[in-house]
């Protein structure tokens, strides 16, 4: 069910796209189905190239015969369409659940415009009920840890902060070489303060909140799918 809402709601997002479109590329299961969509249009003749938010979606991309370029080339894209972890007021956004946080990022600023598509399970009224990735360097990684751990005692956090692991319990590590810290805040009511506290710590590397970035969301339900303007 949820997952033929993540389908509709990448169906929608279609509506957005026209030939000659400069497009990022999400990641996640949800981009993951727009991407099979894009990858259809283009085999049926959809003129677009388009920036990967990660080495998967690069893989899957490929594999679809999408044509691809990269930041260097094309320093502006039109649209980028992404998931999401959580949606909340004013579009603002958790990201990062699949570890892909700094690329979508960078993508989404480069971008003219960035769409969320989502089932509706991802709306929330208050952000931070979904742990909050951080996205560290390796090197200080301990220190890092604690300015992060002050920082969500600040913002009183109701839960731990945690370093990512894989399925095999190993550490996760990012496509750009990073850890990931994923902290349990429960409520997080003032993003914009969260976010500039934590790109202020040295050894951050990026976070999953993405705060005036996105502009409209197709959120897909079992009634049909919302457009949300931001
Ligand atoms: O790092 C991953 C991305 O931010 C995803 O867009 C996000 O985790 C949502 O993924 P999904 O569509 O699988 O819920």
């Amino acid at each position: 069910m949820t997952d033929d809402q993540k389908y509709r709601a990448a169906e929608a997002a279609m509506a957005e796209v026209t030939s000659g479109m400069r497009l990022g590329l999400g990641t996640g299961s949800t981009a993951k189905h727009f991407v099979d969509i894009v990858g259809r249009a283009v085999q049926n003749g959809l003129d677009v190239i388009c920036i990967p938010t990660s080495e998967v979606t690069a893989a899957q991309a490929r594999g679809l015969g999408i044509p691809l370029t990269d930041l260097e080339t094309t320093p502006e894209l039109d649209l980028t369409v992404d998931g999401a972890d959580e949606l909340g007021p004013g579009l603002a956004l958790i990201k990062g659940g699949g570890g892909a946080l700094l690329r979508e990022k960078i993508v989404a600023a480069a971008s003219k415009r960035m769409i969320v598509i989502a089932d509706q399970s991802k709306r929330v009224e208050v952000l931070g009920r979904y742990p909050l990735p951080i996205e560290v360097n390796h090197f200080g990684l301990g220190a890092t840890t604690a300015a992060i751990g002050a920082v969500m005692a600040d913002f009183n956090a109701e839960g731990e902060l945690r370093r990512r692991l894989k399925a095999d319990g190993t550490p996760f590590v990012t496509d750009g070489g990073h850890a990931i810290l994923d902290a349990f805040f429960g409520r997080i009511p003032q993003p914009e303060a969260l976010a500039k506290a934590l790109v202020d710590i040295p050894g951050v590397v990026e976070h999953g909140l993405f705060i005036g970035l996105c502009q409209r969301a197709y959120v897909a339900g079992p009634a049909g799918v919302d457009v949300l303007d931001g």
